[in-house]
């Protein structure tokens, strides 16, 4: 049984939530590289619905440089670069070498010119260093919260003035909003929600789409 806290998708309106699935349509492109990603890892790519608006968020910025963090199989990178100008570079990184891999196979399956993705191997921790403060439209991070909760200032710190974060996940399994709830992963993420939340330069919301995304845009 659904506890009051863990609304199901769709706010329990599951007719609904399929016909909003009708304005998420995966190319077949994207249906392989989901595979492969939860084939290399388990790991839960973007749902359809976050796609769209991953896809739409890249549109409405006019996004011509964005970062995925934690690219996977590259499922995420195919719907910003759906949603981005023709001549936007996505920069995609992973700690996983066959995830990049995979990565490199989505790209390459889509069409994406080489010159439209920079698909690099390492933690944000190695790869913040590297990557110019506030200049990308947008910073989409995925995988463990723990993996990038120290290094949200910095990843903060990339997006431009007008420019949006965004991290995928953070309600699954409807933890975070258990008061009880203490695993480090649940932890992570209240963290980030919070310091996102407080932050005066930050306009945020949480779309509660596949398994929750937050969204922030960077205040003039
Ligand atoms: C859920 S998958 C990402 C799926 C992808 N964003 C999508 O929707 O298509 C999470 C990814 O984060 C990566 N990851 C986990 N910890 C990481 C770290 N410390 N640094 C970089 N990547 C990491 C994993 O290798 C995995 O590919």
């Amino acid at each position: 049984m659904m506890s009051a806290q863990q609304p199901p998708p769709g706010g329990g309106n599951e007719l609904g939530a399929a016909y909003a699935d009708r304005f998420a349509a995966e190319s077949p492109e994207m249906q392989a590289a989901r595979h492969r990603t939860h084939a290399l890892s388990g790991s839960q790519p973007v749902e359809p619905p976050v796609g769209a608006v991953l896809a739409v968020l890249a549109a409405t910025t006019g996004a011509r440089s964005v970062v995925s963090i934690g690219s996977g199989g590259g499922l995420a990178a195919l719907w910003l670069l759906r949603g981005m100008r023709p001549d936007g570079v996505l920069t995609a990184l992973d700690g996983d070498p066959e995830q990049l891999r995979a990565a490199r196979t989505a790209l390459a399956e889509a069409r994406v010119p080489a010159s439209r993705a920079r698909l690099i191997f390492g933690t944000p921790g190695e790869v913040l260093p590297r990557l110019s403060p506030g200049g990308y439209d947008m910073v989409c991070c995925a995988g463990p919260p723990r993996e990038y909760a120290e290094h949200l200032p910095g990843l903060l710190a990339l997006v431009r003035v007008g420019g949006t974060l965004t991290c995928h996940g953070l309600l699954e399994g409807g933890r975070i909003a258990d008061r009880t709830a203490r695993d480090p992963q649940t932890v992570a993420w209240r963290e980030i929600s919070r310091t996102i939340r407080d932050d005066d330069s930050l306009l945020p919301a949480v779309l509660p789409i596949g398994s929750g995304l937050l969204v922030a845009t960077k205040r003039a």
